[in-house]
């Protein structure tokens, strides 16, 4: 078997296709499986299924080495049987999915949110205890997921995992980010600054996610100390999340929020109207733009220490916080301001 084949899991998403065009690039031989083919690419090949099929599942992972799980419900929707389902039951099936297909090394997404709580971290590293109380289903499930993979590495079955944190991807054909900043500011809600404004935070270029995925999956062996843990990957760059956010803004022609709001009225007016559409819901589907999940990230520090990943993997993010805010911006023409 060619430790050159690969399957990534959720390969037709943001972060999955960077992934896999990455991995094309560096000579893998790549299979997808997601749920959806949302592109085409020479030399892979696209599985179309659900991770919590392990038949389906164990078409894609025939003769593949390593395998990489990136495959999440979107972290916004508030389906938490859906979040159990795919992060937690499908998970737990994608690692049985690879006993079976003899596959050798698992590479999870997990999130840098794992060990949030919607209160300040400042520099925080992979030891921070995991949420009591994550901020949301997403989180909650992402904790439980991170275990599984973490728990299930044996060297002695020759099956090695890690799992790789992120924390606030962005980037080209990000659907998140960018896209739910640009319609909030054309609604006209890109006014505010919630708090002082000096919160730092971490917000990650995805290629930079990517470089730290591929270097795990080549540093993992059974004698490296990547067996079983946790890494933090960031820009290792932590700025103002406002002046981030205002960047972006005043990049794609809009203009940067500039009135400050106290940040226990603004979060307090976001839970008090998450009730509300929680109360409604069997008449009305309400999907508030500012939930205590967006006001918390906007308004606390929460940024990583990737020394870890350094000392391990020789990690170093390839692409700086500010050419990676021109690429970013550069690539949606299409949400500039009047286009
Ligand atoms: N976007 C961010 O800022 C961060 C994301 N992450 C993690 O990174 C990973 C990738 O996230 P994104 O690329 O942003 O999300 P995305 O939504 O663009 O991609 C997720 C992919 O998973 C697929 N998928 C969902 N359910 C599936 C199922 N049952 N079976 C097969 N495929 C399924 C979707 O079709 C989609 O293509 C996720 O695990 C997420 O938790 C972690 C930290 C930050
Ligand atoms: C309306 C504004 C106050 C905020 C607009 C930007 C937000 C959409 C993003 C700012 C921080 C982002 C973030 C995530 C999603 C998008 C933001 C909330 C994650 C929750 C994605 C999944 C993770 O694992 C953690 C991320 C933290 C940062």
């Amino acid at each position: 078997m060619s430790s050159k084949r690969c399957t990534v899991i959720g390969g037709s998403g943001f972060l999955g296709r960077h992934l896999v065009e990455r991995l094309v690039d560096r000579g893998y031989t790549v299979n997808v499986f997601d749920i959806r083919q949302a592109y085409e690419l020479p030399g892979v090949t696209f599985h179309q299924g659900d991770l919590c099929d392990k038949q389906a599942l164990l078409v894609a992972l025939k003769d593949v080495s390593i395998v990489f799980h990136c495959a999440s419900p979107a972290p916004g929707s508030d389906d938490r049987a859906l979040f159990q389902r795919v992060n937690i039951d499908g998970t737990q099936t994608v690692i049985q999915a690879c006993h079976e297909a003899g596959v050798q090394k698992l590479i999870l997404t997990s999130s840098a949110s794992v060990v949030f709580e919607g209160t300040d971290i400042k520099n925080g590293r992979e030891d921070l205890p995991y949420a009591k109380k994550p901020i949301d289903y997403y989180t909650e499930t992402k904790i439980q997921q991170e275990k599984l993979v973490l728990e299930a590495c044996s060297k002695e079955k020759g099956f090695l995992t890690v799992a790789i944190r992120p924390h606030g991807i962005f980037g080209p054909r990000d659907p998140q980010l960018v896209p739910i900043l640009v319609d909030t500011a054309r609604r006209g809600k890109m006014k505010f600054i919630i708090g002082d404004g000096s919160n730092l935070v971490d917000f990650t270029y995805v290629e930079n996610v990517v470089h730290g995925h591929i270097l795990a999956a080549e540093h993992l062996k059974a004698d490296s100390p990547l067996c079983g843990q946790a890494y933090h990957i960031t820009n290792d760059e932590p700025v103002r999340f406002w002046d981030f956010m205002s960047q972006i803004l005043v990049g794609l022609g809009y203009s940067a929020p500039r009135y400050h709001l106290p940040y226990t009225l603004v979060y307090g007016i976001a839970l008090l109207l998450w009730l509300i559409a929680l109360v409604l819901r069997p008449l009305i589907r309400i999907k508030p733009t500012f939930t205590p999940m967006r006001v918390a990230l906007a308004g606390t520090h929460h940024y990583y220490s990737c020394t870890r990943a350094k000392k391990d993997m020789g990690y170093q993010p390839p692409v700086p916080l500010q050419e990676a805010i021109v690429r970013t911006v550069e690539s949606y023409p299409h949400l500039q301001k009047g286009a």
